[in-house]
């Protein structure tokens, strides 16, 4: 994968900086942080790294990471230097504290690896901090604007696809109905991304669920015509958490009971943020975590280190969360008119 870059120009004197790791871990998280110390190493600046996350800022939980430190982490998922969700955060007074802290250290400039949560953290935080603020987006869900995929969100559709093979093999022997459980908060991306990898007969999405709530019996519907056209076989549906009362278990006790289909469920889980980062993950963690720290050094602020169409970016903070990066319409399309088609094709009809 080419990349164009341009040569990085120098605008400011940066002495010492800091990250530290939000939210949910990522698997690649420990890319981002091995490649902010190295680059940091290379440009002559000395980096310290807050434990917990924002709650590490608060108790002043901080250690100094040089190199020797980040050597042989970037294949492990989870993060080295922890991460936590913080609620106290969002108070003006965490923020006040926070800034004290920074200055106590006297840092030039913090990056935050996390979502849109630490993102927000982020902007409370600028408002009463000087320095430099930087984010990184490492989330599973890919429910950032301004990058076309965030750290980790390779790897959760990795992990959730192989999940859904296995599945298909003994759904395919039993010709059963399986509901697969994935991630993503309130963002489809993991479960388009799998269903299509894997080829499952029907997701059930946040996007999707808006404008058209899923019925019961538009399902059961759909499961049949599905089976009347491929004959016998398995019939696989991805089902986003939180998109159905009582989820996967629920939905599959629903079937039996109501409709007497019976039906498996599976719950993926926390099993999609760990085990080895996939290498989309690492590359774009390596190169954002880079960028970061040129960022910095160009005086930027309050902005994420993005990366679109091969191109690395920066994007203004609040941007990532108040606007949407849409699921591709296209694979919407695609998985739904062409593979896994409920009405015969109109040309073979008229023939
Ligand atoms: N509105 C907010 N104001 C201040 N801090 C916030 C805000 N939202 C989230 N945070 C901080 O960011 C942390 C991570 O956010 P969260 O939504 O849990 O994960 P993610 O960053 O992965 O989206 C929270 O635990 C909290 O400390
Ligand atoms: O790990 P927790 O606290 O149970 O949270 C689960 C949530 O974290 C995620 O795995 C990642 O979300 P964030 O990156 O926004 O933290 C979501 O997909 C899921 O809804």
């Amino acid at each position: 994968m080419q990349r164009s870059r341009q040569p990085v120009s120098v605008s400011k004197n940066i002495q010492r900086i800091a990250v530290l790791t939000s939210g949910g871990d990522a698997p690649g998280m420990n890319a981002a942080l091995r490649a902010v110390v190295l680059a940091a190493d290379h440009y002559g600046i000395e980096v310290i790294a807050f434990r917990h996350g924002y709650q590490g800022l608060l108790d002043n939980e901080y250690t100094l990471m040089q190199p020797k430190d980040v050597q042989h982490v970037l294949q492990y998922s989870g993060t080295i230097i922890k991460s936590a969700r913080c609620h106290r955060f969002k108070e003006d007074s965490a923020a006040v504290e926070a800034a004290a802290n920074l200055n106590a250290l006297a840092l030039d400039a913090l990056i935050i690896i996390g979502g849109d949560g630490s993102f927000r953290g982020a902007e409370h935080l600028a408002n009463h901090w000087q320095g430099q603020i930087i984010g990184v987006p490492g989330t599973i869900d890919n429910d950032l604007y301004g990058t076309d995929a965030t750290i980790g969100y390779a790897t959760a559709v990795t992990i959730a696809m192989d999940a859904l093979d296995k599945i298909r093999d003994t759904a395919d022997a039993m010709d059963r109905v399986f509901i697969v459980e994935v991630m993503g908060r309130h963002a489809g991306f993991i479960g388009l991304g799998s269903a299509m990898a894997a080829g499952a007969e029907r997701m059930i999405l946040p996007e999707l669920q808006k404008d058209k709530p899923l019925t019961i019996s538009a399902l059961v519907k759909h499961i049949h015509r599905v089976q009347e056209i491929r004959g016998e076989g398995s019939y696989v549906m991805v089902l986003s958490e939180h998109q159905w009362p009582g989820g996967a278990v629920a939905l599959a006790e629903q079937l039996d009971a109501e409709y007497d289909l019976p039906c498996r469920p599976c719950l993926l889980g926390h099993i999609q943020r760990g085990g080895a980062p996939a290498p989309a993950d690492r590359i774009l963690a390596s190169e954002l975590g880079v960028h970061a720290v040129e960022l910095i050094l160009q005086g930027k602020h309050r902005v994420m280190a993005g990366m679109r169409a091969n191109q690395c970016v920066d994007v203004p903070l609040r941007d990532t969360w108040e606007k949407k990066n849409p699921l591709a319409a296209n694979l919407l399309r695609i998985q739904h008119e062409i593979f896994n088609p409920v009405k015969k094709n109109p040309r073979r009809n008229t023939q």
